[in-house]
């Protein structure tokens, strides 16, 4: 009996000694308020003002407390390297937050965690994609008559809109919707049609979440959401609820009109894999929302960031136009075979990734078991970021890091050499699924429309620089005037 409490004494003391070794090896972070963490410095963070300084005050890796989420930081290349692709194996699953949860993105091969099933699911999935045109060159043709298309509706819009300009956003993403739709549905919209503003307006209601709002998503647990918070709660459900209301009336819509042994598009080809009843109709929608809102919000926002800047930077607006002149000439089409010839629009376009971030953060990571990175500990169960930001504003890498600058890509001879340090699609086996498909869109979009049309801001004045707003960046809704070349 009275050996028991030198036992009790002892195994205390080793816990806490446990505890405090575990405490003191977390990476290094800002200070925060017992339970709520840093909440209160919330806005720093969804605004992208913490994310370049991180690096700075607390080294490659830093740690910070939202609430009850402890979010881990790697703020290096060489760190987000070392997790995502050399270890890839241990910080490959993703961390599912109560947003994630609440607009039902928790079952795809999104969020879902990493396993043999995953693997297998992903594979088809992408195979899938790719035999229906996806980033393949197949696709090309389409992309082209879409810009066709493209430039003669902003011709149209320009000549209503005068010297007052219009914005760029609608119709990209009208540009964007439509390439998708062809390869996921085989269906057009046309710029006005009502359908297509529902569909957009759907996809906008998934992000369209104040500060304060995600402040609270992220900071309590979900029993509390529900408990204390039941409208917010309802609200985000509905929103998820919305879009795959309207992709699951296509869906039903194709299965109705199937054709056995045909398989015209994405959507085809998964009824025929996995058949057409209820659960496997779930199953199709889920992973149609899942490639949905960066086909039709991320993407169109990497061409109006670019277009934004050389309507920003005449002389790059210039030079991009002058190498196509003299490299392509007229030649109706434009193809990713021109890119060699292209080497300044290609290092434009990689300047455009860099600054504009159109994710400051890669999506959340999460490792399933305590590990350590370069010396501190990195507890189970907590979310780990790369930070892009910091990689990406770092002078080492990228000298006068705010300043629009194509020709740090382009060597003595001007041809265009790449920089692995620019990473706007994150690294390793879990890196953006569209990665190729967006790089091959941007290409051809940008080329052909700064043949054929010139931009310029109706305010000359317009800054485009430093404009950090939210977790995804958005250029400033500025109106642009066009002009045809001849
Ligand atoms: C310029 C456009 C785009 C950018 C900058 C971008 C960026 C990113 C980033 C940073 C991630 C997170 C990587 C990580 O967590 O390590 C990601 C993931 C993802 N992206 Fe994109 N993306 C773009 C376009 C697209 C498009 C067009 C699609 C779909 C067609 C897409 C589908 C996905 C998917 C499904 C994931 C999750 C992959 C996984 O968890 O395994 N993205 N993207």
């Amino acid at each position: 009996m009275e050996h028991r409490y030198p036992v009790l004494a002892i195994g205390l003391l080793g816990f806490l000694t446990h505890s405090w070794i575990r405490i003191r090896r977390l990476p290094p972070g800002p200070w925060g308020w017992p339970l709520v963490g840093s909440m209160f410095h919330y806005q720093d963070f969804s605004e992208g003002r913490a994310h370049v300084t991180m690096q700075e005050k607390y080294g490659a890796i830093s740690s910070v407390r939202i609430g009850s989420e402890l979010q881990i930081w790697l703020n290096s290349y060489d760190v987000i390297r070392e997790a995502f692709v050399k270890r890839s194996s241990e910080f490959f699953h993703r961390y599912v937050n109560n947003s994630f949860e609440l607009l039902g993105f928790d079952d795809d091969v999104f969020l879902k965690s990493y396993d043999a099933e995953w693997k297998k699911k992903k594979s088809f999935l992408m195979s899938s994609l790719k035999s229906c045109g996806f980033g393949t060159s197949s696709l090309e043709g389409k992309i082209q008559n879409g810009v066709d298309a493209l430039i003669s509706h902003l011709i149209e819009i320009q000549a209503k809109a005068g010297h007052e300009g219009y914005c760029v956003r609608a119709p990209l993403r009208w540009l964007a919707v439509n390439i998708m739709s062809d390869i996921v549905f085989s269906e057009h919209y046309g710029p006005n049609d009502d359908a297509l503003h529902v569909y957009i307006d759907a996809v906008d209601d998934l992000f369209n979440v104040t500060p304060y709002q995600q402040l609270i998503l992220d900071s309590f647990p979900m029993w509390a959401l529900h408990l204390f918070t039941p409208s917010l709660h309802k609200d985000m459900r509905n929103r998820g609820n919305k879009l795959r209301s309207l992709v699951r009336t296509r869906v039903e819509d194709h299965k109705e009109k199937l054709v056995p042994g045909e398989s015209r598009d994405f959507t085809h080809a998964l009824l025929k894999e996995w058949g057409n009843g209820e659960e496997a109709i779930s199953k199709i929608v889920h992973n149609i929302v899942l490639i949905t809102p960066d086909s039709a919000d991320t993407l169109p926002l990497a061409i109006e960031w670019l277009l934004v800047y050389t309507a920003k930077y005449q002389d790059v607006q210039e030079k991009i136009y002058q190498e196509i002149d003299e490299n392509i000439g007229g030649k109706q089409d434009i193809s990713l075979k021109d890119k060699a010839l292209l080497p300044y629009l290609e290092a434009s376009i990689l300047e455009t990734f860099r600054l504009a971030n159109m994710f400051i953060t890669t999506v959340a990571h999460s490792v399933h078991q305590d590990l350590r990175l370069e010396g501190y500990a990195i507890p189970k169960g907590s979310s780990v970021f790369g930070n892009l930001l910091s990689v990406h504003m770092n002078p080492k890498w990228f000298p006068e890091p705010e300043k629009f600058k194509p020709e740090r890509y382009l060597n003595h001879e001007g041809k265009f050499v790449s920089n692995e340090h620019v990473i706007p699609f994150g690294l390793g086996p879990r890196a953006c699924l569209g990665q190729v498909l967006s790089k091959m869109e941007i290409f051809i979009i940008a080329a052909k429309l700064l043949r054929s049309l010139h931009f310029r801001f109706a305010d000359e004045d317009q800054s485009v620089e430093g404009i950090l707003i939210g977790i995804v960046r958005r250029p400033p809704t500025s109106k642009i005037i066009t002009s045809k070349r001849n």
